[in-house]
């Protein structure tokens, strides 16, 4: 059994570029005819027939679940078709739901996301601590999942940079996402089940926690959402090369890492008004992107 993280460090090599291709279906800019259900399933099925043809492929694709959610009940049978066939591809996928909650309601969540739609791993919130993150790590399972640290938004600063004393020591203080990183590493034990979400828009702190988690010699497989992508419209204005960047100057030597663009990938077809050319345009942008993570 090769553990979720050594299993996407294998598949980022394999496929030659880090990018996590998000899928989030909006509606409105999804050229297609049909139920919403009909052209969310053929636009992401196009989507993969295009990589596979062109033989460009993200390493790792992450749906965020509350795009399908908000579109009907029948589209949640979408979402779990969609993560089967990308599975099916050999690409490996990250449900976004940001999970967590007391521990037997955090089981269920673990089951719906890893027994039901299959995910291979899934974005869980630490707030609720150590049991309600605990269901989340399976033992012998080739299952991840990446905990928030620190978030791309705005509002991430509100509670995730609050100085809080880690010791007895009254100047041993720090941001807290710092003890969001000694959690992860204390919960994980270098199991390699656990990764952190950590914004594309605040290279800074990425910068930090890589260094952090490389002093204390366990280096945390990232998720990076936030990215954008040059020329293309879509994302939270993250840069690539400066996030890339900014982990190699935190020492990180681990080449697990995955930087997401979702809006930018998925609606590339807006930059040049070809909604026909929406699979093609999609997987320009992400050769683009992949382009920029060559550093
Ligand atoms: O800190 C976070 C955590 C999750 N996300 C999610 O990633 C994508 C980003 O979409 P873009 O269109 O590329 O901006 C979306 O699903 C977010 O919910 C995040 O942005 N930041």
């Amino acid at each position: 059994m090769t553990c979720f993280y050594d299993r996407l460090e294998q598949r980022i090599a394999k496929c030659g570029n880090p990018v996590c291709m998000g899928m989030d279906p909006v509606l409105k800019l999804i050229p297609l005819e049909g139920t919403p259900e009909d052209r969310i399933k053929r636009f992401y099925s196009d989507i993969l027939e295009c990589c596979l043809k062109r033989n460009v492929q993200p390493a790792v694709v992450k749906p965020n679940s509350a795009y399908y959610e908000c579109v009907s009940v029948q589209s949640m049978l979408v979402l779990q078709q969609l993560i089967a066939d990308y599975r099916s591809a050999g690409i490996p996928v990250i449900l976004d739901a940001k999970r967590g909650d007391i521990g037997k309601s955090s089981a269920a969540y673990a089951n719906a996301a890893y027994d039901v739609y299959r995910a291979d791993a899934v974005t869980v919130s630490p707030w609720m601590g150590a049991d309600s993150v605990g269901p989340f790590i399976r033992e012998d399972s080739e299952n991840g999942a990446y905990v928030l640290l620190r978030t791309s938004n705005k509002g991430a600063h509100d509670f995730q940079d609050l100085p809080v004393t880690r010791s007895d020591d009254p100047r041993d203080v720090a941001e807290a996402f710092y003890s969001v990183a000694d959690k992860i590493m204390e919960w994980d034990a270098d199991k390699g089940y656990l990764g952190a979400v950590v914004g594309a828009t605040h290279p800074e702190e990425l910068e930090k926690i890589t260094a952090y988690t490389v002093a204390h010699k366990h280096e945390i497989p990232f998720l990076i959402p936030g990215v954008s992508i040059p020329g293309v419209p879509g994302g939270q204005g993250g840069d690539a090369k400066t996030v890339l960047k900014a982990i190699q100057n935190g020492g990180g030597k681990r080449k697990f890492h995955v930087l997401n663009s979702s809006s930018g990938l998925n609606f590339a077809w807006q930059r040049n008004d070809t909604p026909a050319n929406y699979a093609n345009d999609c997987v320009d942008a992400l050769e683009k992107l992949a382009e920029a993570c060559l550093i």
